[in-house]
């Protein structure tokens, strides 16, 4: 981009600068009945899903009126953000654009840039490694871009700001989620209760190349993605632990399996584990949720209907334990990681904020990080043929 073609940053005068906007994106759902077909031939283009599965998911969200419940969710987190950055003297206006369904987040760019807004700092709501929870959404914002460009927009700056799965904000809540439904089981059950932290399955073969490329394995053990939610995983048990002087045995699951059945996918699966552990004689367990960032139709449907009636059938006694959501904290670690990232983009050192073993991830997705089945430009990393 040529030198003429830039204008100064308007807004860009506080602590945030240099960004004038945030832009929360998302996956985005159906919000309604009529929504639905269109909303998964969105989300399953081009991503060889059986005809079956793509009738059986379908089902989940007509189940629930037709609506997914994420949009409601990522509106009261809108809410917060705004809140927390007024009430903290933050003037950044939030906007909100999602990878499959309205606001469609090219829309969302386009009155960013209509707006004035230059440098756009962008929060993704999930906060781990994967193609699918990374560079997809890196994607996106390429094709959006291109849009733009297309249409003689001139473009902005956009930064995803970095994973925040292991923030004390999104990681705090959750272990309060923890402890309250461990006191929700009946006492004499509470003690030897399993925790099974569940995220969603990915192909092995995306878990395996997931993050960077000194985390790739070949092996099935999982690249970042495993190891990240490993990480939030071993910190909730062990502060669950300290706060209630019981250490609850607990296992990574998964659940929301998806593709073809000849393909290998992370597992076990939760409701396989929910078994294993009643023929084990475990005598309540609560699902903790941690690949989610609030309830999502993976959530209601997967979790609180499907494995929650395994369980029934089972007699074995199970909770689920909440999401972040539109939590206060993790509002407050939304604003921290604005800030911290403007000041390093300013070229000041930011201090580091973070929980257990892995550190704080890397600012800007390195080549080769989660990388995709067949190449596409991706904004907002190392590789991106965008400034
Ligand atoms: C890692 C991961 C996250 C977490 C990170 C993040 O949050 O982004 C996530 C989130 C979500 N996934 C969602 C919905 C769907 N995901 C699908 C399909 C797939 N997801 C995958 C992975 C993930 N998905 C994968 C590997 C596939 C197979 C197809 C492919 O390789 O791309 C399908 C197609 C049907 C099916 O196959 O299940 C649907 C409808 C919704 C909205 C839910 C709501 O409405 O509340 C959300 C938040
Ligand atoms: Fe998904």
């Amino acid at each position: 981009m040529s030198d003429q073609l830039r204008t100064p940053e308007p807004g860009a005068a506080g602590p945030a600068r240099p960004y004038d906007a945030l832009l929360l994106l998302s996956f985005g759902g159906p919000e309604g009945p009529d929504d639905v077909v269109p909303f998964l031939e969105n989300v399953t283009r081009g991503r060889g899903i059986p005809r079956e599965r793509l009738k059986e998911v379908g089902r989940h969200y007509f189940g629930f009126g037709g609506v997914s419940p994420i949009n409601a969710q990522n509106r009261e987190l809108l809410d917060a953000l705004r809140k927390d950055f007024a009430d903290n003297g933050l003037d950044l206006p939030v906007y909100w654009g999602n990878r499959n369904w309205a606001p469609y987040l090219t829309d969302t760019l386009r009155d960013m840039v209509r707006d004035g807004r230059r440098r756009i700092a962008v929060l993704a709501t999930s906060a781990y490694a994967s193609y699918s929870g990374c560079r997809q959404y890196r994607e996106n914002l390429a094709d959006a871009l291109a849009t733009l460009a297309e249409e003689g927009l001139e473009l902005p700056r956009v930064d995803k700001l970095r994973h925040y799965f292991n923030h004390p904000g999104f990681v705090e809540p959750m272990i309060d989620g923890v402890v309250a439904a461990l006191e929700s089981l009946p006492e004499e059950l509470r003690a030897a209760a399993h925790l099974a932290f569940t995220t969603h399955s990915i192909p092995t073969a995306a878990a395996d190349t997931s993050g960077p490329v000194e985390d790739h394995t070949e092996d099935g053990a999982g690249g970042a993605y495993v190891k990240q939610h490993l990480d939030v995983a071993e910190v909730i048990a062990e502060t669950v632990a300290q706060q209630t002087g019981i250490a609850h045995p607990w296992q990574l699951v998964y659940q929301s399996r998806s593709g073809a059945p000849h393909i290998p996918w992370l597992e076990p699966d939760i409701c396989d584990h929910l078994e294993a552990l009643h023929a084990a004689g475990t005598p309540a367990v609560v699902m903790v949720p941690i690949g989610f960032v609030s309830d999502h139709m993976e959530v209601r449907y997967d979790l609180d209907t499907e494995a929650t009636a395994k369980a029934a059938e089972l007699g074995l006694p199970v909770r689920r334990s909440a999401t972040v959501g539109a939590d206060p904290r993790f509002a407050e670690a939304v604003r921290e990681l604005v800030l911290e990232r403007a000041a390093k983009e300013r070229g000041q050192t930011a201090e580091e904020c973070w929980v257990g073993m892995l550190g704080q991830s890397h600012d800007v997705c390195p080549v080769g990080c989660c990388p995709a089945r067949s190449p596409r430009p991706a904004a907002a990393g190392a590789d991106s043929p965008y400034a």
